[in-house]
Formats: structure tokens, C-alpha cells, sequence
């Protein structure tokens, strides 16, 4: 694990960018894993300058997301599909088709589950960006005594609720169920992104980084990939 802690969170989030446009310059048809949740929204920023200066396009790349809230419509203000139009696709060369997202809103979340991850089992991640939930989660794997390799529906813990509640008008609103990437699909990628930004992550990126690897902080399991690159900013980096 390489770890990279930078003062300023401009740099940072070019540098993250620049891994991306890095793995796109060197494969036109690279497929992206990507993040949502407040971390990203800078580095995707970054990619649209990357972009709009010619210096990238995304139009023969595939991206796909981690997760989405079940019960959410694609064009919900809070749905994740709506924030990646809002923080990049709209704003990018990226064709439709190829940018994919679970559905959260299918009768038949089982057999969405299985289509995601036969998707991405036919288009392979090349670099998969992440961030860290409070508890240790990545996507949406909350803490647990076990954990899903696969696309899977998962219950939110109340933390996890609370703390997405700040984006929906009252915190009843947000969905108690999300569809998410397994662990397994995540570390299946061939490098990983681990973003961690804020002085209230400092504790659990430190047990992420450097406690034991436990079903219980979700994240400790990137311990046991052998490409994961961790950019921190001085808070969130203060423990290491
Ligand atoms: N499902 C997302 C995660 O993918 C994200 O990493 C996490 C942290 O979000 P933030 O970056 O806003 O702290 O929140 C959500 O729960």
C-alpha cells in the first residue's frame, strides 16, 4: 500500500484525477470504477478540467459505480445516478450506455444484482476509486460478521443514515437499503484509489490502514490487495 498525505486538497484531488487520466491515456477503453458520497466531487472536478483542456476524453471508456439507494427513481435529486450526472457526466464525452450504475428501483433487485456483476465481470475495473464511511465502509458495506462478494442489497446502519442525511431535506428520507458492489468486486479491481479527506476520518483510516484486517471495518480488507494507493489530506492523516 502506497500512501500519499498532501497539505493541500487541490493537489490532492489532481493527483487523484491524474491517476485516472493516466490509466485513459494509456488505455482509451479503460473501465473506471467510481465513488460518490462528498470525497470525489473535487476529483471529478479536476477530471472536467482534464477534459475541457483536451487532455482526456472518456468517450471509449466504461465506468461503473459502486452503489445506489434502493427506492430511489435515477432522476431523484439525492439518487447517486443524478449526483454523477450533476459532478461529471454531464459535463464529459462519457456515451450513456457506457456509464453504469445499479438500479435501485427494479422489481427484481436479486436479478439486478447478478447483471451488475456480470457486467463487470465482462469489463474488468482497471482502477476503482473509493472512499471511507465513518464505520469502515466502502460503497455501501457496512461493518459486519460477514461480508458479500458480490452485488448484493445491504440493510444502512443508522450512522451511515445520519450521515447522508445532510443531503436530503429531513433524514427520514433516506432510504434504509442501498445496492451496492461486494468487496470482492472491489478488490477484483486492478488498482485501487482509496480517498480519505477530514479530520473526523483520522481514527478510522488509521484502523483501516493499520489495524487488523476484520470484517468489522470493511476497508481493512484493502490491506490484502497488492495496488492500493491512499491519499489523504493532513487531517485525515494526522494518526499514521
Ligand atoms: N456510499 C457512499 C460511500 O461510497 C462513500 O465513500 C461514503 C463516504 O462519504 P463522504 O465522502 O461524503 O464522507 O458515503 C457513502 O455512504
Amino acid at each position: 500500500m502506497e500512501l500519499k498525505c498532501f497539505d493541500n486538497i487541490s493537489d490532492l484531488d489532481r493527483y487523484a484525477a491524474q491517476i485516472f487520466a493516466d490509466t485513459i491515456k494509456h488505455n482509451p477503453r479503460a473501465t473506471l470504477g467510481l465513488a460518490t458520497g462528498s470525497t470525489p466531487i473535487g476529483i471529478y472536478g479536476k477530471m472536467i478540467e482534464m477534459y475541457n483542456n483536451g487532455e482526456i476524453s472518456f468517450k471509449d471508456t466504461t465506468t461503473f459505480n459502486l452503489d445506489e439507494y434502493v427506492g430511489l427513481s435515477p432522476d431523484h435529486e439525492q439518487s447517486y445516478a443524478q449526483f454523477m450526472k450533476h459532478h461529471l457526466f454531464d459535463h464529459i464525452d462519457l456515451p450513456k450506455q457506457q456509464a453504469h450504475l445499479p438500479s435501485g428501483m427494479v422489481n427484481d433487485l436479486k436479478a439486478e444484482c447478478q447483471s451488475y456483476d456480470r457486467m463487470l465481470a465482462e469489463q474488468p475495473i482497471d482502477v476503482q476509486l473509493l472512499g471511507l464511511g465513518h464505520n469502515g465502509h466502502i460503497g455501501f458495506n457496512e461493518p459486519d460478521q460477514e461480508l458479500q462478494g458480490g452485488t448484493h442489497i445491504v440493510e444502512l446502519e443508522e450512522a451511515t443514515r445520519a450521515a447522508n442525511a445532510r443531503f436530503f431535506d429531513t433524514p427520514d428520507e433516506v432510504p434504509t437499503k442501498a445496492i451496492t458492489m461486494g468487496v470482492g468486486s472491489i478488490l477484483k479491481a486492478d488498482s485501487i484509489v482509496l480517498v480519505v479527506k477530514g479530520a473526523d476520518k483520522a481514527n478510522i483510516v488509521k484502523q483501516a490502514l493499520h489495524g487488523p484486517i476484520t470484517t468489522e471495518v470493511p476497508a481493512s480488507l484493502l490491506q490484502t490487495h497488492k495496488n492500493v494507493i491512499v491519499l489523504v489530506d493532513r487531517e485525515a492523516g494526522r494518526l499514521l
